[in-house]
């Protein structure tokens, strides 16, 4: 079975706002990301809007076919009311601080675990899949294991940062978390600086892997490539790896 690609277009609403009109429209590249291969959509809106409006949730739930994953911060109730209006197949939660530039770590499912499991079961009532992002340290992926979350998803930004000096040091900790997420009945998704060069290695390392969503990297490699050969390159290093 090869990994999902969902691709997370924050970027290209970031480019929309830049002049305040709908160029690019962010529901067609959606749409063209799905044409093109895309087997999932991501968003994160944030409470600044400064990327995705929360407009943009509705638009989209409206025009797209494949696994729409809203990921954000439930602290805030308007993403909670936002998600739970539009139910979503999967909706990531994610501990973003006020004034973060991009997500910075996974939540600590020790200290947090009875809020989380409240938070779980509500979105869970609903019908929409849960996923908790997380580091790769086995005691968060037991306390996530704890809150009744159907998924976790494995914040890659260290992986990533520490590939070109050691990709087998940097994908350890992941493939551990991996094997700890199946021992305990959890599905496994992974994100955040997945790359053209990086990915392949993760997939092939991380076993059971079942969905990854990339954006700034897979934008950026669009600027070059083109938005449906970028798509296409990202699946073949997906499926080269498929388990
Ligand atoms: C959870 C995660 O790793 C991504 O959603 C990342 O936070 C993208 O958000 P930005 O596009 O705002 O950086
Ligand atoms: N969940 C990770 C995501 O959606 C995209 O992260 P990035 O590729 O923009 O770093």
């Amino acid at each position: 079975m090869a990994t999902k690609l969902s691709v997370n277009i924050n970027k290209i609403a970031t480019l929309r706002n830049s002049r305040g009109g709908n160029n690019p429209d962010l529901v067609k590249v959606a749409l063209d990301c799905e044409a093109f291969g895309a087997e999932g959509i991501t968003v994160h809106p944030r409470p600044d809007e400064r990327h995705i409006r929360y407009q943009d949730v509705y638009d989209l739930k409206a025009a797209i076919s494949t696994e729409f994953n809203i990921e954000g911060n439930c602290r805030e109730q308007k993403f909670v009311d936002l998600v739970l209006a539009n139910k979503p197949a999967q909706v990531t939660l994610v501990p973003d601080a006020e004034g973060q530039i991009t997500s910075n770590h996974g939540w600590d499912t020790g200290k947090h675990r009875d809020y989380l499991r409240e938070m779980v079961s509500v979105f869970q009532g609903a019908g929409i899949r849960v996923s908790i992002f997380v580091d790769p340290v086995v005691e968060m992926i037991q306390g996530a294991a704890e809150t009744g979350t159907d998924r976790i998803e494995l914040y890659t930004e260290a992986y990533a940062h520490n590939y070109y000096e050691s990709r087998e040091k940097a994908v350890l900790p992941y493939a551990a978390a991996a094997r700890r997420a199946h021992e305990l009945g959890l599905g496994l998704n992974a994100g955040h600086d997945l790359d053209l060069h990086n990915l392949r290695f993760f997939a092939q390392q991380v076993p059971g892997l079942l969905e990854v969503s990339i954006g700034h990297a897979l934008i950026c490699d669009a600027i070059y490539l083109g938005l449906e050969n970028t798509i296409q390159q990202y699946l073949h290093q997906l499926r080269e790896s498929a388990y």
